[in-house]
């Protein structure tokens, strides 16, 4: 039986763009950001892979994505939970700020700590570790049991909460996780084994 998780991180959104914290704020999709979601669609056609079911969060710029490779892949309305455990992490007092400008304020290695450190929270926000304490149970309780039911399972989502998951099915060490960017609307496929372990992964990034 096949068992298929693919991964995609959103499109180049507003606020990427603009280079500010985003985490649970809601910016549409730039219009590189459309173009990135229709590569990605069309990759995924190319391998010829279609779709049982899709999880996004209930952020605009994950669901935008996801509707633009549906369509690439002949596949709207396909069934969708959409769930905020699926959401970025929550940048808290930085939402919002110019990364450079805080950069200046608060000093490169503290902006590089609140932004890449496994458990040290930007303030009044989620460090990567409280990210992944609510993806991964909402990951094990509905996402990999329609995987493991043979589901061929597409998600949406954004950067630290997808490398939240990413840590868990790739095994790694805090310290790996961190240095792991994802590019905008770049699909990693996954195939699973029987027990929710690893088979192999393909990251689509050219
Ligand atoms: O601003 C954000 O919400 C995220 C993702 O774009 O940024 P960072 O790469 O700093 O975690």
């Amino acid at each position: 039986m096949e068992r298929l998780l693919v991964l995609v991180r959103h499109g180049q959104s507003e606020w990427n763009l603009k280079n500010l914290f985003t985490g649970w704020k809601d910016p549409g999709l730039t219009e590189q950001g459309v173009t990135e979601a229709h590569k990605a669609g069309q990759q995924l056609r190319d391998l010829k892979l279609t779709f049982d079911i899709a999880f996004t969060s209930v952020l605009s710029r994950a669901q935008r994505t996801l509707d633009i490779m549906l369509e690439e892949l002949g596949q709207t309305g396909l069934e969708t939970l959409k769930d905020q455990a699926l959401n970025e992490r929550d940048y808290g007092d930085l939402t919002g700020m110019n990364k450079d400008q805080a950069r200046e304020e608060f000093g490169e290695e503290q902006v590089h700590i609140w932004r890449r450190s496994y458990d040290v929270p930007p303030p009044g926000g989620e460090s990567l570790k409280m990210t992944a304490e609510r993806v991964l149970p909402y990951y094990k309780s509905e996402i990999l049991p329609r995987v493991l039911e043979g589901k061929r399972t597409l998600v949406s989502a954004h950067g630290n909460s997808l490398r939240s998951l990413i840590m868990e099915l790739e095994n790694l060490s805090p310290e790996e996780i961190l240095k792991r960017e994802l590019g905008t609307g770049t699909p990693i496929v996954y195939r699973i084994d029987e027990n929710g372990g690893v088979l192999s992964v393909q990251d689509l990034a050219d």
